[in-house]
């Protein structure tokens, strides 16, 4: 479904990602791991139209995304949820959830979107008019991924979803994840917790560096004495 040819990303003069390939196949788990500094933000934001590649091609869908912008890559049925849950604080948790459903192909039908996230985050319904920078960390990332179901993606990306949270937290995070892609969603997983990650992911690839230097099956990976060494401390 989508598909990363020989990405360059630099920052400056620092580059960030070489020669970057892989692919997230339709309804698969994609894991994405590498140590802190490995380029997975990086990654992530390239796709997502956040940064600007100087080489390669993203494919999404059977369309060339490289270099678009985010909006447009939205509207295509892309959906992120950013590392630190980017919400907007000072505004109320259903205006936040509202301005996800701000791309053409999800405005007409916000009102059953609303609807949908409503019955998946209860929590969010009862803080309805809630500030949401007054929501706990937890009840902010229901937000952020209640926002992006807003814009009726097709593939969610998520950048450290369960960073900083408690770990009921966690597990309810991970367990509305598995819930999605139940539901058909494609899902890229990036995650410090790798070993959570991998066995939950059809699907993985190793970056380091900037590189990718493994790609595979997740239960291949978890059982691989490099990543195991280097990721699971074992
Ligand atoms: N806006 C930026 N300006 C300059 N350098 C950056 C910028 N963002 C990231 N970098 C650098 O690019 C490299 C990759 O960073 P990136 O955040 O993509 O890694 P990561 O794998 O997501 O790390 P982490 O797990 O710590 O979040 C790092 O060396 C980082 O310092």
């Amino acid at each position: 479904m989508l598909d990363v040819r020989d990405l360059d990303l630099f920052y400056g003069d620092a580059q960030a990602l070489a020669g970057v390939s892989f692919g997230v196949p339709l309804g698969s788990i994609t894991a994405i791991v590498g140590a802190n500094g490995a380029g997975k933000t990086s990654l992530i934001r390239a796709i997502a139209g956040m940064e600007t590649p100087r080489a390669g091609t993203v494919r999404f869908d059977g369309h060339d995304i490289t270099g678009r912008e985010s909006f447009e890559i939205c509207d295509l049925g892309l959906g992120q949820v950013a590392e630190g849950r980017q919400v907007f604080p000072t505004m109320s948790v259903e205006d936040n959830l509202e301005l996800g459903a701000m791309v053409p192909r999800a405005r007409k039908d916000a009102a059953a979107s609303l609807e949908r996230v409503w019955q998946m985050f209860p929590r969010l319904l009862e803080r309805r008019r809630q500030m949401a920078g007054t929501l706990s960390g937890g009840e902010q990332q229901m937000l952020a991924i209640g926002r992006c179901l807003m814009g009726q993606p097709r593939m969610i990306m998520f950048d450290e979803p369960s960073l900083g949270l408690s770990p009921a937290m966690v597990h309810e995070v991970f367990a509305i994840i598995r819930r999605l892609h139940e539901e058909g969603m494609t899902i890229v997983l990036v995650e410090q917790n790798v070993a959570v990650s991998l066995h939950m992911a059809d699907h993985a690839c190793v970056l380091e560096n900037g590189h990718v230097v493994m790609e595979g099956r997740g239960s291949d990976l978890l059982g691989d004495d490099r990543v195991r060494a280097a990721y699971l401390g074992l």
